[in-house]
């Protein structure tokens, strides 16, 4: 008999266990994560984000957007104190968004203010992530996790840049989110495992490539499962899809966008 050996890709796990929960099981603590803001409105649950982050980074203007809108997120009573509660420790970037007075304010607080204006060759988000890159050791790297609010519904380049960040460090967990959904990259190095929170994302999600087409990916646990198909824009991409499980499982020969909505979490 012939016996061949086949290595079986290694699965990652993904679950967004960050995001907020009316009732969360007490034996399913928030996982640890990196926090960068960037320069579009807060979402609503950022204050809970922001609370059971490890690091937090503004891109640029993203620091205006934690000193204009955290009071309106938060119930204090008080715009001053609030203020003096959510100081990031570094802002990053190329420093022309951010207003006089705020920088002022956080470096008063003890922010570290990266500039790096001299460097128009990447993106205020591409520098934060960078940094991350570069501080978190070679072993943990699979581990963290980034979350970045405001990554979507805004300018399209924008958009586009912020999404070629997740392929540029596609050795870290990132995860790109909007107030409506969160868009994170499937390496074709592995098989993965999506576990779903259902109380706060799904039912619609989307799976599909950007770049390098895929002539092989299939999946478990959405009510439209590719098996072995092929996708590439220009052809057959899967938009409006329905989460159908807890677990949803896919495994392609290309790096995958998965996305999925978000719930009102007012
Ligand atoms: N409209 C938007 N849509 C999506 N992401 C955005 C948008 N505006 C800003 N960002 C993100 O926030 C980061 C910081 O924003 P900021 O406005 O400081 O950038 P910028 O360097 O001034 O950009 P530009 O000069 O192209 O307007 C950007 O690098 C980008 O990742
Ligand atoms: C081919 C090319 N296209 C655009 C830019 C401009 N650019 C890209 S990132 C960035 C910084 C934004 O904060 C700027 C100005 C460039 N350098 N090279």
């Amino acid at each position: 008999m012939l016996w061949r050996t086949v290595r079986s890709m290694d699965v990652m796990m993904h679950s967004s266990s960050f995001l907020p929960k009316l009732h969360r099981p007490a034996n399913r603590p928030v996982k640890n994560y990196a926090l960068v803001v960037l320069n579009q409105h807060l979402p609503r649950f950022m204050p809970r984000l922001w609370d059971h982050a490890n690091l937090r980074i503004c891109a640029d203007g993203g620091a205006n957007r934690i000193f204009d809108e955290m009071f309106q997120l938060t119930n204090d009573g008080d715009e001053k104190s609030t203020r003096n509660r959510y100081i990031p420790e570094i802002i990053e970037g190329d420093m022309d968004s951010i207003r006089p007075e705020v920088k002022l304010f956080y470096s008063s607080q003890g922010s570290k203010i990266s500039d790096k204006s001299h460097n128009q060759e990447t993106s205020d988000l591409h520098k934060c992530i960078s940094r991350i890159h570069h501080r978190t050791p070679e072993h943990e790297k699979h581990n963290l996790c980034v979350l970045v609010t405001g990554a979507l519904g805004g300018r399209f380049d924008h958009e586009a840049a912020n999404i070629n960040v997740l392929y540029l460090f596609s050795d870290l967990r990132i995860v790109l989110l909007s107030d409506d959904c969160l868009i994170r990259l499937l390496p074709k190095t592995h098989r993965h495992e999506l576990y779903i929170e259902s109380s706060v994302e799904g039912p619609h999600c989307g799976l599909f490539p950007v770049g390098a087409p895929s002539t092989n990916t299939t999946t478990t646990g959405l009510k439209w499962n590719l098996s072995e198909s092929k996708m590439r824009f220009g052809s057959m991409i899967s938009t409006s899809n329905i989460v159908q499980s807890e677990k949803v499982a896919v495994q392609s020969d290309a790096d995958l966008l998965w996305t999925i909505s978000l719930r009102n979490m007012a």
